[in-house]
Order: C-alpha cells, then sequence, then structure tokens
C-alpha cells in the first residue's frame, strides 16, 4: 500500500515522513488551509527531499499563474488539484495530475473520472459545505469504485486505528492523511505519521 502524507510545512516533519516510509508527501498551496505554505518554504522542503519520493502540491481552484509561480520555484513531482478544477485547466501545466473528488451524496463518481480522462489518479475525500478538504471526516468506504480502472488514493478522517479498515473496506491503491496525523493543525506528530505508515503498509 502506497502511502501520501498531505499538509507537510516543514523540512522536519518531511524528514520524519520519508523516514517512517512515506510514498508521497503533499504540500498545500491553498492559503485558507491551516497547512498552507509559501513557495519559498516549499523550496526548501523539496531540498531535503529524496529521490523516488512524490513531492505534490495541492491547489484549490488557483490562478494558473499561482500555479505556474510555484511551478517555477519549486520542483514538484506531482499536482493535486483540489476544487473544481476542469481537464483543461489541470492539463495546461504538462506535469502528472491527481484530481480530487469530494464524496458528495449522489456524485457519479465514474463520470467525474471520465471528465479526467488524463488524470493519473483520483483522490477521494469526504465532502463537507465549504470545506475543500482536510475536513478529517471520513465517508461511506463501501461508494469507493471497483472497477473503474483509474487508481484511486483514498482520504478523509483517516488515522493510524482506522486505516486497516478503510483499506479492507475500499481497496485503494494508495491512503492519503493529513489531520489524523497531527499533534496539531499544520504541526505533523511523528509517532502518529509512523503508526499509520506501518498499519498502512501492513495491507
Ligand atoms: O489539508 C488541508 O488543509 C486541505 C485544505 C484544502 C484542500 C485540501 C486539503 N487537504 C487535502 C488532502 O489531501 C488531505 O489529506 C485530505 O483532504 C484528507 O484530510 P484529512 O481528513 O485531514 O486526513
Amino acid at each position: 500500500m502506497q502511502v501520501k502524507i498531505c499538509g507537510i510545512t516543514s523540512i522536519e516533519d518531511a524528514v520524519a515522513a520519508v523516514a517512517a516510509g512515506a510514498d508521497a508527501l503533499g504540500l498545500v498551496f491553498y492559503s485558507a488551509s491551516p497547512r498552507h505554505i509559501d513557495a519559498e518554504t516549499a523550496a526548501t522542503i523539496a531540498a531535503a527531499v529524496p529521490p523516488f519520493v512524490t513531492l505534490t502540491g495541492l491547489f484549490v481552484d488557483a490562478e494558473a499563474a499561482e500555479v505556474q509561480a510555484v511551478l517555477e520555484q519549486v520542483p514538484l513531482n506531482l499536482l493535486q488539484f483540489h476544487g473544481s478544477e476542469s481537464a483543461d485547466y489541470c492539463e495546461q501545466f504538462r506535469r502528472p495530475y491527481i484530481k480530487a473528488l469530494r464524496m458528495k451524496d449522489g456524485l457519479d463518481v465514474l463520470a467525474a473520472m471520465d471528465a479526467h480522462p488524463r488524470a493519473r489518479g483520483f483522490l477521494l475525500d469526504a465532502y463537507r459545505p465549504g470545506v475543500p478538504g482536510g475536513t478529517g471526516e471520513t465517508f461511506d468506504w463501501q461508494r469507493v469504485p471497483q472497477l473503474s480502472g483509474r487508481p484511486i488514493v483514498l482520504a478523509g478522517g483517516l488515522h493510524p486505528d482506522n486505516v486497516v479498515q478503510a483499506i479492507a473496506a475500499a481497496r485503494p491503491q494508495a491512503v492519503d492523511v493529513s489531520g489524523g496525523v497531527e499533534a496539531a493543525p499544520g504541526k505533523k506528530d511523528p509517532q502518529k505519521v509512523a503508526a499509520f505508515i506501518r498499519a498502512a503498509k501492513s495491507q
């Protein structure tokens, strides 16, 4: 099982997550998030990340110029679009990207995936009106499609004590966590990070 630790805000947290076995790290460039970092900070974190760890930049309905400006400063491997971005918007940056889908009641997940034929995968997250992500809430894992043929990253309210059950129910390719491994908003707890990765990778 691959694990992405999202909302990394410091070199210390990045190094601890990588040492614990994280496959990917998420940097949040959404200014309303308590995990938001600027491009300068992101560049210093990026310099501390070893090769073969996927450095992911997360944006929510950002101006294209803002994404471009970050890309000029930070060597991101993957973009994560967490708002209502179209495929044309996501593809203009010519970088691999994943699209977050917030699992609102009634969402046609397969149709939402079809709208992004070139996305490398889909991060399925809980839906809370007015909050684009990092809610700490789960959704019904039975809603994760099993036959989409597209890579799925399960997110939303995961923590060390529910990730095994979540993987068994949703059978994703990867899991993503933010609040469930924090000591405080924007600060990871290295013990929780290690426990989460250990549990996820036991599956
Ligand atoms: O983490 C945030 O603050 C955030 C804010 C706005 C959009 C997305 C955000 N996080 C995206 C992630 O990939 C989170 O890991 C995902 O939403 C799950 O968060 P959590 O329920 O806290 O594990």
